[in-house]
């Protein structure tokens, strides 16, 4: 293993597997491996890149970097030079959250400053400018994700969000820097690790931007951010010799489907409008839910009454009710039953024979994916910007998709069921 990839969440994961898995270069392209738990055995010879999909965006800072931690022991136990913490492009944390922390310590255990932190993913509409995170041309705390459940974003200013969170003074790289090339950043990062800035937020408005980035790092033992940034680093580990000849992996996978959305971003709600105006829909109301009025088992009776229609069961709901029924339950208490909600109903489904399963929002899928027991997935084709398909080799494949809340255009269901069953 050349490349270790520490995931806070599932779709995050899955996000940053995809962008490294579609890098090639020579006609070579790293193979790579996710898992889905930290795992007990080494990794296969074969994988050039390991990712760890973990759950800790949400959880205390403490238990975040014991995950963290454990994490890249494994990782640096299986030969991987290079970690790469990848958190939200959108930068979910909140003032008390664990991103600076989690950063510090890896940077602490790897005996490094001047680190990276860069959330950018221009492709999906998240750049970075003086500092300031963008979410399609509109600031962080103006483009919805103040609304944002768990980890509302009341600041777009990313050095001031973060160093509420760190104990070290936070850098920035603004654009000037990145214009000037790779040995300008390169130097700055130095500058600012002899300053004792352990984390330095960096600009990045495109591609190009990021991949002057990666250049300036490809040696660096730890890069903190988004996935895109992974894109340039791939490309130095196969120029540096890693990859196998590249080809995508077909899946074809034509078996039942069910779509679970507990995302309540404003992608997701579009994509569950248009996907239930002609699929049958089964809503999970907070109340219902926390009342014992809907379970697992009712939503196992739906799936089956549908015979051969791919049925939605949806909790996203727009943000003034999830205001008033957070106040009613508490946040903490509704999260908890509806991860766990979604994660049986997902293992009684495929239990069930489901070999199709779509899931939308970080938080749900780090749920159904952990209680389908799945060690290690393989990348297939991408479904939209930041999210492939992956598939679960075994006696009886199994194709999911884990989406992040506000990834894809509103038809992203059918395409996802449509390109598991039938790759292009
Ligand atoms: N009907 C609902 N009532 C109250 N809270 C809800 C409801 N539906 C979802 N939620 C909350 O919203 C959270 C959504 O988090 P999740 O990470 O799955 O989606 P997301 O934040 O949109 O995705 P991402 O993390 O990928 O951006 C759930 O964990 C739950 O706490
Ligand atoms: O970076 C993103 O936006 C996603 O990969 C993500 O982290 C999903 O939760």
């Amino acid at each position: 293993m050349r490349l270790g990839v520490i995931a806070d969440d599932f779709t995050g994961a899955s996000d940053i597997a995809n962008v490294i898995a579609r890098t090639s270069g020579d006609g070579r392209a790293l193979r790579v491996a996710q898992y889905f738990a930290l795992p007990q055995q080494p990794a296969d010879d074969a994988v050039d890149v390991g990712v760890v999909s973990l759950k800790f965006r949400s959880l205390p800072a403490q238990e975040a970097v014991a995950q963290a931690l454990s994490a890249l022991k494994w990782l640096q136990a299986q030969g991987a030079s290079q970690i790469i913490y990848k958190y939200c492009s959108t930068f979910d944390s909140t003032p008390a959250g664990n991103i600076g922390p989690v950063g510090e310590a890896l940077a602490a255990a790897l005996q490094v400053k001047g680190v990276v932190a860069c959330p950018a993913f221009p492709q999906t509409g998240r750049t970075v400018y003086q500092g300031h995170l963008f979410v399609q041309g509109k600031l962080l705390h103006e483009s919805g994700l103040e609304n944002h459940p768990l980890n509302p974003m009341t600041d777009a200013y990313l050095p001031r969000w973060l160093a509420q969170q760190t104990q070290s003074p936070v850098g920035l790289i603004d654009r000037s820097k990145i214009v000037a090339g790779a040995a300008a950043v390169a130097a700055a990062l130095g500058q600012a690790a002899a300053e004792g800035q352990v984390l330095v937020i960096a600009d990045a408005i495109d591609d190009g931007d990021l991949e002057v980035l990666a250049q300036a790092v490809a040696d660096a033992p730890l890069v903190t951010g988004g996935s895109a940034i992974a894109a340039g680093l791939a490309r130095a580990h196969i120029r540096a010799g890693g990859g196998k000849p590249s080809g995508t992996l077909g899946v074809g996978i034509q078996g039942p489907a069910v779509v679970l959305a507990g995302s309540c971003s404003r992608a997701t709600r579009e994509q569950v409008a248009q996907f239930s105006a002609d699929h049958p829909a089964l809503l999970v109301e907070a109340a219902a839910l926390m009342g014992g009025r809907i379970t697992p088992e009712d939503a196992l009776a739906f799936v089956k009454a549908q015979g051969d229609r791919t049925p939605i069961i949806y909790s996203s709901v727009a943000p003034d009710l999830l205001k008033q029924v957070q106040t009613q339950f508490g946040g903490a208490v509704l999260a908890e039953r509806l991860d766990r909600f979604f994660a049986d109903t997902a293992r009684l489904v495929v239990a069930n024979g489901v070999r199709r399963l779509v899931v939308a929002g970080g938080e749900t899928s780090g749920a159904v994916a952990s209680s389908l027991v799945l060690t290690d997935v393989e990348i297939g084709p991408e479904i939209a910007p930041g999210v492939p398909v992956l598939v679960a080799q075994g006696e009886t494949p199994l194709a999911l998709a884990l989406k992040s809340g506000n990834f894809g255009t509103a038809d992203f269901f059918a395409r996802a069921l449509d390109l598991m069953a039938h790759p292009e």
